[in-house]
């Protein structure tokens, strides 16, 4: 990878070019094709794009029952175990998400609260074009299942042979209501506006590439989407005796997602970064998505050299990267140096291949710079939040100028009179005290 070695400011302007979020006007005018062909035109456009990207005829958009069964009924035991351990250990995790609301009566006569309410209706985007993703099924349907939410239905691309078992098997473990084989752009646009045979949602999860990130954005107000979770990165901030190995494992681990991944490190050494580099090209000799993995690593990588590991923390909070490997001793004690950063693993051992799939903290994550302002998906993108108020006459009373106050500074005199009109038996109505 690219080694830079620059002032902080200077490999601040660098990075920053390189990892925030870029609009690809190419990208946004297709997805907006694609859109606005799916909302006029429903299932055969949904087919149309299926044939042309994926390859695929389709007869039915919907998974029949039948193979679901019978995907899950043959799973290996192996993969079964698997799944149900990262099923528990992702369940435990997420349990302590759960909010119940509030309600208070810290005034006598007033009443005040927040009460909890499940979506109704989430549609669930499960990668799948270049690999089969039975953990992010996973990762988005536990949550919102412990949210309460009715109606889960998921999408996933098409396949020549058949949507892969491990996915139709982890979908059946976690109670999925139904299975539509649609991609990409196409999909998003289907749970956005509704076709004949995919229901509209109210809110879609779920990370994809470019063109699933840059559709989410796109219907963004039609339907609420959980965050902009592209192409993978792995940031690892490393000093000098991190295993060079280790790290690049680490690093490959994320550019195999995509030739868009950003792997990316920041350390204290270059004899670091030259291991790593070397150990970069020994690894992917023989990885088998060596192809996606290389322009991963040739196109969008970067090893930053900096001057001590304050500054490897401020250049890590500026990229907001997806997940951050803190490889440097005592990692704990950075941690509130941390800012910016979608899931964090702390050590050498925390690898973050334990965070896709067993751990228990969520893999879908925001990306492109986005962990400045969103968070991982949890139980709480799957409620929404109603307040509600009560108040007796008599706690009223006391608040009443100032409503009518600021009502009328407002220039609002209907708002004014609402406030009065609870107080019928006084002369004109409520009278501000003094
Ligand atoms: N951030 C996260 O939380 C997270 C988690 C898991 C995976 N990921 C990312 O998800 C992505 C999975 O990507 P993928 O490609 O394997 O699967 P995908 O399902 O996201 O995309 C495949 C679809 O892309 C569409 N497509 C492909 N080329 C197109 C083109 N030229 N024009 C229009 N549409 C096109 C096709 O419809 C295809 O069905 C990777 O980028 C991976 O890094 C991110
Ligand atoms: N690392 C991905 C999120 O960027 C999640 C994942 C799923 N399977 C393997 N990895
Ligand atoms: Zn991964």
């Amino acid at each position: 990878m690219e080694i830079l070695q620059q002032s902080l400011a200077e490999l601040k302007k660098q990075v920053n070019r390189r990892t925030q979020q870029a609009t690809h006007p190419e990208v946004e005018a297709s997805v907006a094709a694609i859109l606005a062909d799916v909302q006029a035109n429903g299932d055969a456009a949904l087919r149309q794009y299926s044939e042309k990207f994926d390859g695929v005829t389709l007869t039915d958009l919907q998974v029949p029952q039948a193979e679901i069964d019978a995907a899950y009924n043959n799973c290996a035991p192996e993969l079964l175990a698997a799944l149900k351990l990262a099923q528990r250990n992702i369940t435990s995790f997420h349990k302590k998400e759960i909010s119940y609301g509030f309600i208070d009566n810290e005034r006598a006569g007033v009443i005040r609260g927040q009460k909890v309410t499940p979506l109704a209706a989430v549609g669930l985007y499960v990668p799948g074009g270049t690999a089969a993703y039975p953990s992010t099924i996973l990762m988005s349907a536990i949550p919102a299942k412990l949210a309460g939410v009715k109606k889960i239905v998921m999408v996933t691309p098409p396949q020549k042979e058949g949507i892969n078992p491990a996915v139709l098997t982890a979908a059946k473990l976690v109670g999925i209501d139904a299975i539509y084989q649609i991609g990409g752009a196409q999909a998003i646009a289907a749970l956005a506006y509704g076709t004949e045979t995919i229901p509209q949602v109210d809110k879609i999860m779920g990370p994809g590439n470019i063109f699933v990130a840059t559709a989410k954005k796109q219907v963004f107000g039609t339907v609420s989407i959980d965050m902009i979770a592209g192409p993978s990165e792995i940031g690892i901030i490393a000093d000098e005796n991190a295993a060079p190995a280790q790290v690049a494992a680490d690093l490959l681990s994320q550019a195999e997602h995509d030739k868009l991944a950003r792997p990316m490190l920041v350390t204290t050494s270059l004899t670091l970064a030259q291991a790593v580099n070397v150990e970069l090209e020994k690894q992917l000799a023989t990885l088998p998505r060596q192809e996606i993995a290389r322009a991963s690593v040739d196109n969008q990588g970067f090893i930053a050299i900096v001057a001590d590991l304050d500054d490897a923390f401020t250049l890590m909070n500026a990229i907001a990267p997806e997940h951050l490997e803190v490889q440097v001793a005592e990692p704990m004690t950075y941690l509130a140096q941390i800012e910016n950063a979608g899931s964090v693993f702390l050590g050498s051992t925390a690898s973050e291949p334990l965070g896709d799939y067993v751990a228990g903290p969520n893999h879908i994550l925001p990306t492109s710079g986005t962990a400045r302002f969103f968070s991982p998906l949890g139980v709480y993108d799957f409620v929404k939040r109603t307040q509600f108020i009560q108040y007796t006459n008599a706690a009223l009373q006391p608040e009443a100028s100032a409503i009518t106050t600021l009502a009328r500074t407002e220039g609002l005199e209907g708002h004014a009179r609402a406030i009065e009109a609870r107080f019928p038996n006084q002369p004109c109505g409520y009278k501000s005290r003094g």
